[in-house]
């Protein structure tokens, strides 16, 4: 599990220590962390794995980040590498770069335009004002003929992304690389984020444009939200947290993030004296006449992830379609009051049929827990006019799909504007915990990253105030970029729920947040792991759904 912090939370575990007079000794710490994987980094780009002979390009930022990324240098500098700085600002973390110039570094300064740099030159500290100018083209060209880049420019003090000429820098080097790598037989430097990609927001992973694309991001003392969630964390590379001695101080965290092991751990899995029912019966609402397949693919998803059973409603073609993939599967035309199960999907493929779609407001009316997907969404959002849904209801959207709910959450007042697909691409988990707290429900947002956000304590009151419980779930393959593959997780997601509404305690193995109301959110983020999971079983080929749910099979099977 990665327990992502606030920027707020980290600087408040920090401030005793800084108060104490340990601040150098915390960035010291940081930088050595760094160097490690400067260190590693590099010697994946020579053939020996020696560090003799590389060299480094450091992009220093004007503040502590930048400070981390000057000590790091003057680490690397003293096994071997070559390291030259560029400092970005009009000011330099000095401890720092007095380090790096004992070491025998080399420090340019970034120009915008030669002359500007020249007549700004009287405002810049002795410091800065020493280090020759380097025009942008110029320092393009160091970094592409560079071993290792270190993005040392902004971390949780940054206010928005890259502006001016590092801005246009880093702009300038994207554009440059891929031609660099491809067919030349020239190598592309690594790129190593201190703490966090600059630009990256480390509070809600906003990532504005132009930015550094790191293979790797060293952050200190507790990974920051912004690595967890889209679209910072699809820029932070590869991960490493380095403690530097705030770890036991460091409050709640923002962002759960569930990891592999995590959910392998917890899914639930079936003990001797178990039966069906115990285990947790499904009612499933899905498919007509225009989506038939979505009916199968969550249907064969939910028997593969262990439900104790599924139950299937709708007319007798869907009927025989499910039956012929999933002999399993308890089929029939009754409605949703009819039937005694533990949980409900419903929505997906779910279009245009009147029956079906009265089984669907059934189910978003039923006490039980319910996943509502799909053909489920706009009813269920139709529905806060009159109530809040609970946070036991699992909303599944998509960006687009969030967008038509946020329209019509604006269409009964319950927020001031509508909220376009792009604006929540930008901030998913902002916009996910936005609709928890006023829909009520448990919200599954999907995408490269999954975020769940949940009402919890206050929030889940009527009133919908107070903070929600967030989760994330990542390392699912890209293939799951294709139609089907939403119903496969509804399934999965489905036979969860059942599961934890027989056995509410099932899921506290996760953490305390995993209790009482937040088991709903800790249900949908496992669901959304198995489903990660089952995407790579045979790495990083296709996946098409009705594979997809075999996959789970494979997962949960064990050695
Ligand atoms: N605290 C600790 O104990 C430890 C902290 N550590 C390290 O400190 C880092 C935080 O340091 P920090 O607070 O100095 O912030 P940082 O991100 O370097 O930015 C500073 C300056 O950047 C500027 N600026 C802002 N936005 C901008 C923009 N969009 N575009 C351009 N410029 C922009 C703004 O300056 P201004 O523009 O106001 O002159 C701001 O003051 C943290 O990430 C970690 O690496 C570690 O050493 C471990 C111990
Ligand atoms: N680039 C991506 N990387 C990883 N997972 C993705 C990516 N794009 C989509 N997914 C996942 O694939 C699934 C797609 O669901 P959805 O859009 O509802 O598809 P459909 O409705 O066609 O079944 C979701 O679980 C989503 O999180």
């Amino acid at each position: 599990m990665i327990e992502a912090c606030s920027v707020d939370t980290v600087r408040a575990a920090e401030q005793p220590l800084l108060d104490a007079g340990l601040g150098d000794l915390l960035m010291r710490r940081a930088a050595r962390g760094l160097a490690r994987e400067c260190e590693r980094q590099l010697r994946l780009t020579t053939p020996d794995g020696a560090l003799r002979g590389t060299t480094a390009v450091l992009l220093v930022g004007s503040g502590n980040n930048g400070g981390d990324g000057l000590w790091a240098g003057s680490f690397l500098r003293a096994r071997g590498v070559a390291v030259t700085a560029v400092l970005t600002g009009s000011r330099v973390h000095e401890d720092g770069l007095a380090a790096l110039r004992a070491a025998g570094g080399s420090v340019l300064r970034l120009s915008d335009h030669d002359d500007a740099a020249h007549r700004r030159n009287a405002d810049l500290p002795d410091s800065v004002a020493a280090a020759g100018p380097v025009g942008v083209d110029q320092a393009v060209s160091l970094m592409a003929s560079a071993h290792l880049v270190v993005d040392a420019v902004l971390g949780t003090g940054a206010s928005g992304g890259l502006r001016g000429a590092v801005a246009e820098l880093v702009a300038a080097f994207h554009d440059r690389a891929p031609e660099q790598g491809r067919g030349t037989g020239q190598r592309t430097p690594r790129v190593v984020a201190c703490d966090l990609v600059s630009g990256v927001s480390g509070d809600t992973g906003e990532a504005p444009e132009p930015l550094l694309r790191a293979h790797a991001t060293v952050t200190f003392g507790a990974a920051k939200t912004g690595h967890v969630v889209s679209p910072g964390e699809q820029v932070t590379g590869e991960l490493t947290v380095v403690p530097i001695g705030i770890e036991d101080r460091l409050g709640d965290a923002a962002v759960h993030r569930l990891e592999a092991q995590d959910v392998l751990a917890a899914w639930p899995r079936p003990g001797a004296t178990d039966t069906k029912y115990s285990r947790g019966v499904l009612g499933v609402v899905a498919g007509a006449p225009s989506y038939p397949g979505a009916a199968i693919m969550c249907t064969q998803a939910a028997v593969n992830a262990g439900a104790g059973m599924v139950r299937f409603l709708g007319d007798s073609t869907a009927r025989a379609m499910v039956l012929a993939r999933s002999p399993e599967v308890v089929c029939s035309d009754d409605q949703p009051w009819d039937v005694h199960v533990q949980a409900w999907l419903a929505g997906p493929g779910v279009v245009g049929d009147e029956s079906q779609a009265a089984r669907v407001q059934a189910v978003i009316e039923a006490k039980e827990p319910a996943v509502l997907d799909a053909g489920a969404l706009d009813a269920a959002a139709r529905s806060v006019a009159d109530a809040r849904l609970g946070p036991h209801k699992v909303l599944t959207p998509h960006a687009g799909e969030l967008s038509q709910i946020f329209e019509w959450l604006h269409g009964f007042g319950l927020c001031d504007a509508a909220v376009e697909r792009s604006d929540i691409e930008a901030a998913p988990l902002h916009w996910a915990r936005e609709a928890a707290r006023l829909t009520g429900a448990t919200v599954l947002l999907k995408g490269a990253t999954t975020v769940i956000a949940s009402p919890v304590g206050d929030a889940a009151s009527s009133s919908g105030a107070g903070e929600c419980l967030c989760l994330s779930v990542g390392d699912a393959s890209p293939w799951l970029a294709t139609a089907g593959s939403g119903d496969t997780l509804a399934g999965i997601l489905g036979t969860v729920l059942a599961h934890v509404a027989e056995h509410p305690q099932a899921l506290a193995g996760l953490g305390d947040w995993a209790r009482g109301a937040g088991r709903w959110a800790a249900a949908a983020a496992l669901g959304a792991g198995l489903h990660a999971l089952a995407s790579r079983v045979r790495g990083e080929s296709p996946v098409p759904p009705s594979v997809l749910a075999e996959n789970v099979r494979a997962v949960l099977t064990r050695p």
